[in-house]
Order: structure tokens, then C-alpha cells, then sequence
């Protein structure tokens, strides 16, 4: 039976909001979708001279809330993703949405939240999911830009207090204060964004979210499932990278994907906790046999790019390439290697290939990248130039 879908928010914004902050006169209506007017302050421990604001938005995602610290341009821009009111809709029926879930919905849950030996909590499947299927949808709790939460090793300005204690007032601050913490000397909200959140790029602008259902999922260097951001929602949905198993653990890499062991260990020494995967854990032979692999891709994407390169070369090359990307599960980063290829093909007069690596690659840019992204759009826009050359028989 087909459930019906709610309108869209009356307030969504048609145009472009102009952007507010706490000196811009003060009504309601302009504050829309933000629920109280934005608190700023321009951080001077940090030397800037950029001004931030505090905007919430108490009845975001079926009242569990979202608060943004960012600029006020910033803000203005993701005005119409807050007020559209339809993906808290459809994520509802993951266990992401601040409200009960019914028996009928509680039965299209992919998964559970359970404590895992010596990583705290984690989330494991409770029936087959496939590659491809979406495990889950989580919509964000707190969004910040990282000019004010900067990373780990640069200092975040000594005025974020005032902002942290605000952002504990919003919404269904409970379920974020339940998320795992690992440090000391800094105010919870910040642990728990430091230890919690996911690169999201909003209008050019880097920043972290905060999703608090995605946050459960722990780390893995060989893992099963990809945060997908898109920025037309604001939603991050973990996407299965394999068929996985009901009782297997779900998880995600929190570095890039597909660096050798020293690279990964140092990059996993910001989270703070010993990596205890099966890929870290593997025997020495076995590691040192993926490293192995991992420094050849290198190589050979290179020698695929070397102007002397032949053409039956190439094709070896990419042949050596696409097996060992399988053979090290790093899907989720083959259509960017994909729309490579498409130029390289290109380039060397097989317009035919390229046409083929340039479908592939969308088809694995769309899975895994935001589909409305620069990224598959450009990809896109490839594809339908090189069909037009096949067409006109070039
Ligand atoms: C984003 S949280 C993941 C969920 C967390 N386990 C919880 O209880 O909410 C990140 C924290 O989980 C733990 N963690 C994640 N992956 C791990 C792993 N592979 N081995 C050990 N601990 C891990 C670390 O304590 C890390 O700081």
C-alpha cells in the first residue's frame, strides 16, 4: 500500500534568502526556517574577522532539531533544504527519525544498535541488505564550519562555549548527548562533534554534521557500507558497498579508503583508539600483500597517464587496475577512477571505451557520491556529449 507523502512546507522559500544575522531587523517571518533569532559573535581568539551565527531550528526533522553554526551566507543558502519538511518524511522509517517508530515501520529497520566488544556501541544488520541499498537515512543534529571547528590539531576559538551551551537547549538534544565522546578539557557539544561528525561541503564551504544515527556506525578499513552526503536534503545516508549478511556489523571508513598500513595507522591516530579491524588485524603477510596492492594502483594509474604509453598497454594497464581495485573492495572510489579513464580513452581515440567508463562511472558516482553533485552533473554532462560523437559517427 502506497503512503501518502506530505506536501511541501508551506514556508519553503521560492528565492533565494537573503542572508541575517543579529543585526538584521527582527521579525519572525524573516527568520524562516530558523526558530529563534541567530546568535553571533565574530571569534577573535582565533583572529578572525569572519562573523558566526548560531541558527536553530527547533521542529527540524519531526522536533529532534538542528542547530548550524555558520556564516550568515552559509545559512541563507541552506534555508530551503531546513524547511522542506519531506526527507524527515521518508526517514522516518529508519530508526533516524525523532518520533516512535510503529510496529509496520519498526519492520523495514535494516538494522540494530548494540554494544560491541571494545568499540561501545555499533550497529549490526538484522537482515540481508544488498550492495547498492540505502541501510539508513539520518538527517543532522548540529552542522559547523570548520573555520570555527577547525581539525583536531588547530584550535577552536575560546568563544565556542557560548554557542555549545545554546546548542544543548535544541530540539532532542538527549539522543546526541548518548553519542560516544573521547576526550577531555572541552565542552561536551565539541567532544561529541569532534568524535561524532562527517565532512559535509555546503556553498563551497567545508563543515562538519553531526548525524546522530550514522555516528553508531563504527570504523572499519575494509568496510561494508559509505556515508553518502547529498546537499539538497542535508542527509547522510550509509549506502551498502557489499551484500551483507544478517548479524554482520555495519561500518564505514572515517579516513579515505585505500591507503597502505602506515598511512592508515596515522591517519586513525586523530580518533583516538587502537583500529582493531579485520584488515588492521590481519596476518603481516596478508597486510603487507594489500599494501602491496594498494601502492601498485598508484603506479599504474600513473603509467596509464604517461604520454608513451600504447594503446594495448593501456588496456593491460586499466585490466591490472579494475582487478586489483576489486580485489581490495574499493568500489566506492571507482567512478572517479571510471571518469578518468573516460579522458584517458578519449585522449587516446577510442571514444567507444570512453563512452563505457564514462556510463560506469556515473553509475558508481550516483551510488555512492551525491547524484546532484558538481561531480556526477559534470559526469553527466560527459556522457551526453560523447553519445552526441557516437551518434554523429566521430
Ligand atoms: C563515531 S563513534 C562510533 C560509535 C561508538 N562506538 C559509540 O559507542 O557510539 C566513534 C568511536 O567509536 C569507537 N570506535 C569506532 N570504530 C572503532 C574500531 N574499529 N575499533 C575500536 N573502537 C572503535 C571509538 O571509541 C571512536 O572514538
Amino acid at each position: 500500500q502506497q503512503t501518502q507523502t506530505p506536501l511541501p512546507h508551506p514556508f519553503t522559500p521560492q528565492t533565494c534568502p537573503t542572508p541575517f544575522d543579529d543585526d538584521s531587523p527582527a521579525s519572525q517571518a524573516a527568520h524562516l526556517p530558523w526558530t529563534s533569532p541567530p546568535y553571533c559573535l565574530t571569534p577573535r581568539s582565533i583572529g578572525s574577522a569572519q562573523k558566526f551565527c548560531l541558527y536553530t531550528a527547533a521542529a527540524y526533522n519531526l522536533g529532534a532539531g538542528l542547530s548550524v553554526l555558520t556564516t550568515p551566507d552559509a545559512a541563507a543558502s541552506l534555508a530551503a533544504a531546513v524547511a522542506d519538511t519531506l526527507p524527515a518524511w521518508h526517514a522516518r522509517d529508519h530508526l533516524a527519525s525523532g518520533g516512535r517508530l510503529s510496529k509496520e515501520q519498526e519492520g523495514r529497520v535494516k538494522y540494530k544498535v548494540v554494544r560491541m566488544e571494545g568499540k561501545g556501541m555499533g550497529v549490526v544488520a538484522t537482515r540481508r541488505i544488498d550492495k547498492f541499498e540505502t541501510i539508513m537515512v539520518s538527517l543532522p543534529a548540529v552542522v559547523v564550519d570548520n573555520e570555527f571547528l577547525p581539525a583536531e590539531e588547530d584550535e577552536a576559538p575560546a568563544e565556542g562555549g557560548k554557542f555549545w551551551r545554546r546548542v544543548q537547549g535544541v530540539g532532542d538534544w538527549e539522543r546526541v548527548e548518548r553519542l560516544a565522546r573521547s576526550r577531555e578539557g572541552v565542552n561536551v557539544v565539541e567532544d561529541v562533534v569532534r568524535t561524532n561528525a562527517f565532512g559535509v561541503r555546503v556553498e563551497g564551504r567545508e563543515g562538519k554534521g553531526l548525524y546522530p544515527e550514522i555516528a553508531r556506525l563504527n570504523h572499519a578499513c575494509d568496510p561494508n557500507a559509505f556515508p553518502r552526503f547529498t546537499r539538497s536534503d542535508l542527509a547522510m545516508r550509509a549506502v551498502a558497498t557489499r551484500d551483507i549478511l544478517p548479524g554482520e556489523e555495519i561500518t564505514i571508513s572515517y579516513i579515505p579508503l585505500g591507503m597502505p598500513t602506515p598511512h592508515r595507522l596515522r591517519s586513525l591516530s586523530n580518533w583516538g583508539f587502537n583500529c582493531t579491524c579485520a584488515l588492521c588485524t590481519s596476518p603481516p603477510a596478508a597486510r603487507d600483500a594489500s599494501d602491496t596492492r594498494r601502492h601498485r594502483l598508484v603506479e599504474v594509474y600513473y603509467a596509464m597517464q604517461e604520454p608513451g604509453v600504447s594503446y594495448e598497454e593501456l588496456v593491460e594497464l586499466t585490466r591490472e587496475f579494475v582487478q586489483t581495485v576489486e580485489v581490495e573492495r574499493l568500489d566506492t572510489k571507482i567512478g572517479e577512477y571510471y571518469q578518468a579513464f573516460m579522458r584517458i580513452y578519449y585522449n587516446a581515440g577510442d571514444a567507444e571505451s570512453a563512452l563505457k567508463y564514462a556510463r560506469l562511472g556515473l553509475k558508481y558516482s550516483e551510488a555512492f557520491a551525491d547524484p546532484e553533485g558538481g561531480f556526477c552533473s559534470g559526469l553527466r554532462a560527459d556522457l551526453k556529449f560523447l553519445e552526441a560523437q557516437m551518434v554523429g559517427g566521430k
